[in-house]
């Protein structure tokens, strides 16, 4: 497995949150076993009475008796019915609260993570997690758990009631456990990677067949159908291949299971009858030992039904779970750091052990000074940002803000001192007030109004509810300035002393570059600013500009000293300038 891929839970730590999320609700999950319980009670009693009846009739009783115990059975049936129905009406109100948690957790989990560990994990990795594997667990707690849990009931019940009907009856049940239990175990060791097989082998026959189709012309252009015919049979041949296993699985676990489940109904039938003859055991007796047994088999098949599923269910939770497995990749050393410089003392940086990208980086930046940093693609522009703001640690070295390093800050206290602001500017399915205000939450309307109107958000004005606007698919959408916008004034709420930008205005085109570099003029207003630069004029305003030229500063000083000095800047200026003008 890749290693930089998120981790599974191991199976201690699967269980342990299974366990915590049974318990979470202990009260209304025992209630659920409650009635669980008195539905399978219920269920055993139809076969006893009608034993009864054999019994009774046999020594001599009238219809009296009969129509007594008849109404005992329905009265029983009918309690059976009614506790099956709560019990399952609360099971799955259980399983959708159950579910609820878990996602929760799941959700809190994912915003816990390291922004490095999801970077490097690739968000491929989070999503499947969150979609494919959340809603297999769906299945799982709504529907096979309280399944299983019912078949459990019933088939606990139903062996204790045949054993305190005669023990000897529950050695005919036994009959079927074994073979079953073998087939099972043989059947789940095969099934798993036999079913992969399946649909690996239909994914490539059905990609095999559309990459003919669409590329009909050039076949028959080449020449190429007779190729293409065989590539066709290779894949249905395998397809065939995989087929014929999982049916050989089928054909031989299905007869297998079908026949276990009669095993004990006939050894009960046969070994009570000789009971029966020997007067060792009454008629009724073993009536109502064959039918417990015949009961025993609905549970038990809705069991075998869901193992499967239980088995991919654990599979998904390990997944799930694994998410809450990462370690934090910081300690808050509590450290308060004394005013805002910005100190980089002879930090190194690799992403692949081994190959530094950054070599040897020293810089200081004061309180409101204002930093271009420029130079050429791959230079290592983009890693010192992070590192500036803390998403990475150096291998070697310290960036550190007001004397503490910046990874030593809790998140929240580092986000509320730096922000990095990069091209993505996402906007949230909320209304535009929910959008603003998970910059702060305790932000009020007139302070989100005063932010959006800083950064000159002046369409707000037009949008149909105001602050209450929804937005997102399906609603008011943003074009790429105004998304940008809302980003802004997001850190105008925020208020960090320093801000990081990564060619926060590269991905716009050149107008709503304009417009947008005039709102950013007003959040960066008052604040230090490190600016990953393209463009050469942002270098030209700043106080100070740093040329990052394979790993290393360069040159460092203000606009005016690098083209007094003549160096790679300064051709760089004249270039561009050239060019401009
Ligand atoms: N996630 C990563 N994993 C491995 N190597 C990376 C990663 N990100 C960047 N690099 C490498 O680190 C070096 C510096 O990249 P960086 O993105 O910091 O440069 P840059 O100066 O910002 O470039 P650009 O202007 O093109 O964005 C490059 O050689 C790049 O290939």
């Amino acid at each position: 497995m890749n290693e930089n891929r998120l981790p599974l839970a191991d199976k201690r730590q699967v269980r342990r949150a299974a366990w915590a999320l049974l318990r979470g609700d202990a009260k209304a999950l025992t209630m659920v076993i409650v009635l669980y319980c008195l539905a399978a009670v219920a269920g055993l009693a139809a076969p006893w009475l009608l034993g009864e009846i054999v019994d009774r009739v046999d020594s001599g009783a009238g219809i009296g008796t009969v129509d007594m115990l008849g109404l005992a059975i329905a009265g029983f049936l009918l309690a059976q019915l009614l506790f099956d129905r709560f019990g399952r009406y609360l099971g799955y109100r259980y399983g959708e609260r159950a579910l609820a948690r878990m996602r929760e957790d799941f959700i809190d989990d994912t915003l816990r993570l390291p922004v490095s560990v999801v970077e490097r994990a690739g968000s491929g990795d989070l999503m499947t997690r969150s979609t494919g594997d959340v809603n297999t667990l769906g299945t799982i707690v709504r529907q096979a758990l309280p399944e299983m849990v019912i078949a459990a009931a019933h088939i606990v019940f139903i062996l204790g009631a045949v054993i305190v009907l005669n023990p000897l009856f529950s050695l005919c049940a036994l009959l079927m456990i074994l073979p079953l239990w073998l087939i099972m175990r043989w059947y789940l060791r095969r099934a798993r990677s036999a079913y992969l097989a399946e649909g690996d082998a239909n994914t490539e026959m059905s990609e095999v067949m559309a990459a003919t189709a669409a590329g009909a012309k050039t076949v028959e252009a080449f020449g190429l159908a007779d190729r293409r015919v065989a590539a066709g049979d290779a894949t249905v041949a395998e397809g065939t291949r995989t087929r014929r296993k999982t049916l050989w699985l089928r054909t031989v676990m299905f007869p297998v299971a079908d026949f276990s489940y009669v095993l004990p109904m006939a050894a009960a039938l046969f070994f009570g009858g000789l009971l029966y003859f020997n007067d060792v055991v009454s008629l009724g007796v073993v009536i109502a030992a064959s039918l417990y047994l015949r009961q025993l088999v609905e549970p038990l098949d809705q069991a075998l039904m869901w193992i499967e599923q239980l088995q991919q269910g654990g599979a998904s939770f390990a997944r799930v779970r694994g998410v809450a497995e990462v370690e934090p990749d910081r300690v808050p050393s509590g450290d308060e750091p004394v005013g805002d410089t910005i100190e980089v003392t002879g930090v190194h940086y690799a992403y692949t052990s081994g190959r530094d990208v950054l070599h040897g980086i020293d810089l200081s930046v004061r309180a409101g000074e204002h930093l271009a940093v420029v130079g050429p693609s791959g230079a290592g522009k983009s890693t010192l940002g992070r590192l500036l703001a803390g998403v990475d640690a150096p291998r070697v070295g310290a960036v550190k803000v007001g004397g503490v390093a910046v990874t030593d800050l809790d998140q929240a206290e580092l986000r509320r001192r730096i922000a990095l602001v990069t091209q993505d500017h996402h906007v949230f399915i909320g209304t535009v007030r929910d959008n603003l205000i998970l910059a702060k939450p305790t932000a009020t309307d007139d302070e989100v109004l005063s932010a959006l109107g800083t950064v000159g958000a002046t369409w707000l004005d037009t949008l149909p509810e105001g602050l209450d606007t929804q937005l997102g698919a399906g609603h008011t959408e943003l074009d790429a300035p105004q998304a940008q916008q809302i980003a802004l004034a997001r850190l105008v709420l925020a208020d960090p002393h320093t801000l990081i930008l990564d060619e926060a205005t590269s991905l716009l085109d050149p107008t709503a570059a304009r417009e947008a570099e005039r709102a950013l003029a007003a959040v960066l207003h008052g604040r230090t600013v490190i600016a990953i630069a393209h463009r050469l004029h942002a270098a030209h305003d700043a106080d100070r500009v740093a040329i990052v030229d394979g790993g290393r500063i360069t040159e460092l000083g203000s606009h005016d000293e690098l083209v007094a000095a003549g160096g790679s800047y300064a051709a760089l200026w004249r270039s561009w300038h050239g060019e401009t003008d």
